[in-house]
């Protein structure tokens, strides 16, 4: 039964806050600043919120407790559990059958009975937050099964989730012995929402085919023309709903003296090179890191890139690293590294620097900035941020974006260099036009895609998945009103 409880709960594997292990032993709550934070923040505080989620270290027993007006609900995992249900099942499973098995997916009876268990936990755990006829918004791959398991506890709540990386096709998700299992546990939301109209129109066909439920059968848009799957008496929407950033902030960010002083005295750190090309990942095997370093050892081996002119800079965030496929990707990524910087460096002058590391935010900006070319070559991706955090800082109008086809940002930042990632010649192309573009195309081109991103900014991702699953059809659902208001993206 309902306590009195919040009116707007946020279910993601992960609290926006992370407890941090000092080297003296104390622990501290540390902010994480994701994206996902900054967007429901306003609306969470405004309508007594609570988000409910892992705090990101193992055996850890904390209350429910509240930071400045928003309910934090930690989940606690065991050891085990982290093994299992998130280095397991989630990300040696889910991860790699989601992005076109660039690896092969583990299929292992004890990591489902470990994820079945963590989210009836999650599903517990959030209708005990939950106010009666609350709005909850679950998030991500890792908690798949929570709508149904939410809906048989609380039947008076409205259920929306979101799902961050692509949705396969039919080929591919037959694998999954636990394959009706995660539909089923999906249509106990009322509205399910995908970057692409594509992974809308995947999950159509299965819930078709696997729940045996009546789907409409015409195209899915974006933002509009949502998808309906019948379960009994309930209708499941379905749609396409493409995340972003906070772009006006990174904008604002890329304009102060200091940051564009910084991106200054970076290109003279470097030996003041013609051209910066710039990676920024996760060190994760879907993000092409190695593609990216193939086509450069290509380019500079035939001569059409000279090492005295061009430096690449990678910087590889720590991710998942106790799981079999990503501690083998590092020693890859790492010894390429190598290998270029041995055949084409001299000493005082790089042609790769190699950082496993996340830098701070203001830093991060003025990284964009100093890049001429940013490398963004993900074998599949849900998104990719990192594509339209750059064109968000290009407040200079400076810089070329080279793309993969194969990420969601793709759909939106059509000016840019795309290219095909299992195709080296392709992003050999892509890399070259990006260098030699000349300045005014440049200009014209990121300014089309400043439009873009300043206009579709992760508040507006927000406020229309929520206003879709309130079923208000306006911008802001009537009953969860964020104080922030959208402003309409500036032009250049
Ligand atoms: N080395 C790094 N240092 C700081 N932030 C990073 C680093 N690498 C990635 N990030 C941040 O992490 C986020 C990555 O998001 P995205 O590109 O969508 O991919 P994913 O969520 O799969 O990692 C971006 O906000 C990006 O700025
Ligand atoms: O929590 P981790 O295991 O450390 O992983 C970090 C996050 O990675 C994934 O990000 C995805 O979401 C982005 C925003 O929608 C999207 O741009 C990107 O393409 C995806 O890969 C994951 O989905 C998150 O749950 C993780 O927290």
């Amino acid at each position: 039964m309902a306590a009195a409880g919040s009116d707007f709960v946020v279910v993601a594997n992960r609290l926006p806050v992370d407890l941090d292990t000092a080297p003296d032993g104390t622990q501290r709550w540390k902010k994480s600043p994701g994206g996902l934070v900054t967007a429901l923040e306003p609306i969470l505080r405004s309508n007594h919120g609570a988000w409910v989620g892992w705090p990101g270290i193992p055996d850890v027993d904390v209350d429910p407790f509240d930071e400045d007006g928003l309910e934090l609900v930690p989940v606690g995992l065991s050891a085990r559990e982290v093994a299992d249900y998130y280095e397991g099942f989630s990300n040696a499973t889910l991860w790699p059958l989601y992005h076109d098995v660039i690896v092969r997916p583990v299929y292992d009876r004890t990591w489902w009975e470990a994820y079945v268990e963590v989210n009836r936990r999650f599903a517990e755990a959030t209708s005990k937050t939950a106010a009666q006829n609350a709005t909850v918004w679950v998030q991500d791959y890792q908690l798949q099964l929570v709508p149904k398991m939410l809906r048989m506890l609380r039947p008076d709540l409205t259920i929306g989730f979101f799902l961050h990386i692509p949705f396969p096709p039919v080929e591919l998700f037959m694998q999954m012995p636990w394959r009706t299992e995660i539909v089923e546990g999906l249509l106990g939301a009322d509205l399910i929402g995908f970057h692409l109209p594509g992974g809308a129109q995947n999950f159509l066909y299965l819930a078709r085919r696997l729940a045996g439920q009546p789907t409409s059968r015409g195209s899915v848009g974006v933002r509009t023309k949502l998808g309906v799957v019948q379960v009994g008496f309930r209708d499941v929407r379905v749609g396409a709903f493409p995340i972003s950033i906070d772009s006006g902030d990174l904008d604002e960010k890329s304009r102060r003296k200091n940051v564009r002083d910084r991106a200054q005295q970076m290109r003279g750190e470097l030996g003041n090179p013609k051209t910066i090309m710039l990676g920024v990942d996760r060190l994760d095997y879907t993000k092409g890191i190695d593609v990216r370093l193939n086509a450069f050892l290509e380019l500079l081996t035939e001569g059409r890139v000279d090492p005295e002119d061009v430096v690449m800079i990678q910087i590889a965030t720590p991710s998942r690293e106790r799981v079999e496929s990503y501690k083998h990707m590092r020693g890859e990524i790492e010894s390429m590294v190598g290998r270029i910087n041995g055949e084409f460096s001299r000493v005082g002058h790089s042609v790769v620097h190699y950082m496993h590391r996340g830098v701070p935010r203001d830093e991060l900006t003025a990284y964009y900035l100093a890049a001429d070319v940013m490398l963004v070559t993900p074998l599949r991706d849900g998104m990719n941020l990192v594509a339209k955090e750059y064109v968000a800082s290009r407040s200079d109008l400076g810089g070329s974006l080279v793309l993969s086809e194969f990420t969601g940002a793709a759909a939106e930042l059509r000016q840019a260099y795309q290219c095909n990632p299992h195709d080296l010649n392709s992003v050999k192309d892509a890399m070259v036009s990006a260098i030699e573009q000349d300045r005014e195309t440049g200009r014209r081109y990121m300014r089309a895609m400043r439009r873009q991103v300043l206009a579709h900014d992760v508040d507006r991702w927000a406020r229309s998945f929520l206003s879709a699953l309130n079923r208000t059809g306006d911008d802001v659902p009537s009953h969860l009103v964020s104080n922030r208001e959208i402003g309409d993206a500036e032009e250049e």
